[in-house]
């Protein structure tokens, strides 16, 4: 099957092969084709160029893309897409006053979203599941990290991972899987976290592997949580497994997660809305993605990632949505490109980098997505008729997508 896209306005994040993340001032250049024509070819990228320079080639379908930008796929590196229900009781509870942490401390929180899944059968879940997928499919999510951590017992962990197996196998955008059971201690284990992680480690992590259900390992290292001791534990037992570390750290307190992440080569950390100078050192010279979850930060009213900080630093930076029913619920990469330009003084071109060839770096997709590059998958967005690409931010809460495409077809 060959697709053809003709006088596309501009043909944006054209990259060489071998372009697999961009860190500090790289991340200010965008490279792109104006007045541009592109051919998918058996869902890749086969060929592009300017339209001065067209040969004649014979598609099965053309689209005349004029006034329209073409522009690889929202990458989204960090969801909990898997979940029961909803925590809007909570939300108003914040309306009301009381912090995150103060809902969490008071029984709220992941463990509430735990017992909501533990009754949700598989196949309700998968439905729920599903529902939300589709929705972030149609505002451009191209491809997709999903983690596990509201099941908290052996049995719901693995229900979690295997939606998310069944949602792979099911699309054709690569969906991505991170068991996340040290996520929070739940209710039973409230005074004995040394149980839970004896249960994570002995239980939940072989089975995990046994049933190939994971490709990443992650843990909450926060105050109240999860310490940097703990963290290093169930890294140092993951890998046995070969799962590879994504850890969430620095949400509320730095706590010496980022650190404890690099040791252990963690491909991704990921929240960092408070960052010390010291976490900003242990970034440099890593594999270490940083990721940052601007919408997050708007739901909870907490501060946002130092972005300049971390890009002035000479560091690379990811952004993603953290779609989950407690601190975001929301998987709209658009407004997460847009809220990385306003509350954090990303420029559009860095903010699209971040929510495309960085993130693809964050999923281990960097060498096939994220940006237009013969040969990659084509998977792609095209825009409305807008007059640039730094309309796309501007233009906040709204998406201007066309369409999308998965594998160079229309979804
Ligand atoms: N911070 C930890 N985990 C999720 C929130 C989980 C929840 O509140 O349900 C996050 O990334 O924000
Ligand atoms: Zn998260």
């Amino acid at each position: 099957m060959k697709l053809l896209f003709k006088n596309i306005k501009e043909l944006l994040q054209v990259r060489d092969n071998g372009v697999t993340k961009l860190s500090g001032a790289e991340m200010k250049e965008l490279p792109s084709l104006k007045n541009a024509w592109l051919l998918t070819e058996n869902g890749k990228i086969a060929d592009f160029g300017k339209m001065e320079d067209f040969p004649q080639i014979n598609a099965d379908e053309t689209i005349n893309a004029s006034g329209k930008i073409l522009m690889p796929g929202w990458i989204d590196s960090h969801t909990h897409i898997v979940y029961a229900g909803n925590r809007e009781q909570e939300f108003v509870d914040r309306i009301n006053g009381l912090t995150y942490e103060e809902i969490a401390n008071k029984g709220g929180g992941i463990p509430n979203s735990a017992e909501k899944l533990q009754q949700t059968s598989e196949e309700d879940l998968y439905n729920q599941s599903e529902k939300r997928l589709q929705e972030v499919m149609k505002m451009g999510t191209t491809a997709i990290e999903i983690k596990s951590g509201y099941g908290l017992t052996t049995q719901a962990e693995l229900k979690m991972l295997r939606v998310i197996k069944k949602l792979r196998e099911n699309y054709d955008l690569p969906v991505k899987s991170t068991f996340l059971g040290a996520h929070a201690l739940p209710k039973e284990y409230k005074d004995n976290k040394e149980g839970y992680l004896n249960l994570i480690i002995d239980e939940m992590l072989p089975k995990v592997a046994e049933e190939n259900l994971a490709e990443y390992v992650d843990i909450f290292c926060e105050k109240g949580y999860f310490t940097v001791e703990d963290t290093n534990r169930l890294l140092s037992a993951a890998k046995k497994y070969n799962l590879i570390p994504k850890i969430h750290v620095n949400q509320f307190n730095s706590i010496g997660g980022i650190k404890a992440g690099v040791e252990h080569e963690a491909l991704s950390v990921d929240h960092l809305e408070v960052m010390n100078p010291e976490d900003i050192e242990q970034l440099k010279g890593s594999g270490t993605m940083p990721v940052a979850l601007p919408s997050c930060s708007l739901f909870l009213g907490i501060p946002y990632t130092p972005a300049r900080d971390i890009l002035d630093a000479g560091l690379p930076l990811a952004l993603a949505t953290d779609y989950n029913p407690g601190s975001t619920p929301n998987g709209n990469m658009n407004l997460v490109v847009s809220l990385a330009c306003i509350k954090m003084k990303m420029t559009p071109e860095e903010a699209i980098n971040a929510a495309t060839i960085n993130a693809a770096y964050a999923i281990g997709l960097s060498e096939t997505h994220g940006s237009i590059t013969k040969g990659k998958a084509a998977n792609l967005i095209l825009t409305e008729e807008i007059p640039s690409f730094g309309f796309l931010p501007y233009s906040f809460g709204a998406n201007h997508i066309d369409s999308v495409f998965i594998n160079g077809k229309k979804i």
